[in-house]
């Protein structure tokens, strides 16, 4: 029997699509499905000013399929050096829907991140004054803190007192790992989302190191026990409008996550859709897979849901390409390890 859904063409609220060859490559990707992105900012040397901003979206158009309706999303890195005039500026004008936070040293190409937290109060304060988003790698650096505890420690030490001091900034807790950042959202009335990543709806740690070391699972925030994996999957079914899609598609080459000291990232862009139908299926949850897609990422960042429509076709097994070439070197495309039979139809 075919099954069969329409959807409001879904958007990626967390991509990174690098530059040059790299974007070249893998922007088509993302431009086949999805119809905007949150593009990150972390390139060397960081997307930091919006004039630095319009430039990058200006090179992302130029690498997309003519044709496509797809539009990049900028945010600005921030780091102790942002000036707040240069951040509302960008936001009013539109150059950029947010800027992001990375702890300094917490994850890829996050040297230019923020060490010490109240240098960037007075942008922070400008950014709840306007209504302009921040969005966090909500992880610790302290290496001290075990890894797998990072995100936690992160909720108690550092968001919570944030969100004492400044109550109206609107933050988006990116790429969630855990049931306790998961309860901490549920808990909050307002001016706080996550995103939830389609890699972390379905691998656990075992992924990783059982039965032999897989960088291809490895990423950050990295993925915890099975408890949390399930305390994410009921996030993302349950419909609630705090919680949404974000890739965090983001590709290395393979030379550069095979080797003695892998780089973390995982490349989930191509075949995203078809995961995440899998998974909501499986919970019975179909019906509430348009609101994590489709619903609650614009309502949060107060844009218009898509107008465009595409469907999802359940049939025989979907092969995906095992890897994408860049010009880079081939990148690997995320296995879920199971088959999947959703396929997009234009
Ligand atoms: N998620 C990752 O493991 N890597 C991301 C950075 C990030 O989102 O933290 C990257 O840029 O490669
Ligand atoms: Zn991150
Ligand atoms: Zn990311």
């Amino acid at each position: 029997m075919t099954k069969e859904i329409t959807l409001r063409r879904p958007d990626d609220w967390h991509l990174h699509l690098r530059d040059g060859a790299m974007l070249t490559a893998v922007a088509p990707e993302s431009a086949r499905h999805f119809g905007r992105a949150l593009v990150m900012p972390n390139l060397v040397p960081p997307v930091a000013t919006a004039a630095q901003a319009r430039a990058y979206r200006e090179r992302i158009m130029a690498a997309l399929p003519e044709g496509t309706s797809f539009r990049p999303q900028m945010t600005l890195y921030l780091t102790e050096e942002t000036d707040p005039d240069d951040v509302a500026a960008a936001h009013a004008d539109g150059t950029a829907l947010a800027v992001k936070l990375y702890p300094a040293g917490a994850t890829t190409n996050s040297a230019s991140g923020v060490r010490d937290i109240e240098k960037v109060r007075p942008v922070l304060a400008r950014m709840a004054e306007i209504g302009m988003p921040l969005c966090i790698h909500g992880e610790v650096t302290d290496s001290a803190i075990d890894i797998f505890d990072r995100e936690a420690v992160f909720i108690d030490k550092v968001l919570k007192p944030l969100r004492k001091a400044e109550g109206d900034l609107r933050i988006v807790l990116e790429h969630v790992t855990t049931e306790h950042a998961v309860d901490y959202i549920r808990d909050q009335t307002k001016n706080i989302a996550a995103t939830i990543t389609t890699h972390h709806l379905i691998i656990n740690r075992n992924h990783i190191l059982a039965g032999g070391i897989r960088p291809d699972y490895y990423c950050l925030p990295v993925a915890k026990r099975e408890q949390h994996r399930v305390a994410l999957v009921q996030a993302a079914i349950s419909g609630d409008a705090r919680f949404f899609l974000g890739t965090d598609s983001a590709p290395h080459t393979a030379a550069n996550k095979y080797q003695s000291c892998g780089c973390a990232g995982i490349f989930t862009a191509t075949n995203t859709l078809s995961c995440l139908a899998e998974i909501f299926e499986a919970a019975g949850k179909l019906g509430k897979l348009e609101a994590f897609t489709s619903l609650n990422g614009p309502r949060f960042y107060r844009l218009d849901p898509s107008e465009d429509r595409i469907r999802l076709v359940k049939g025989e097994p979907v092969s995906y390409p095992a890897e994408i070439a860049t010009g880079e070197g081939p990148v690997t495309v995320f296995d879920p390890g199971f088959p999947l039979h959703w396929r997009v139809e234009a």
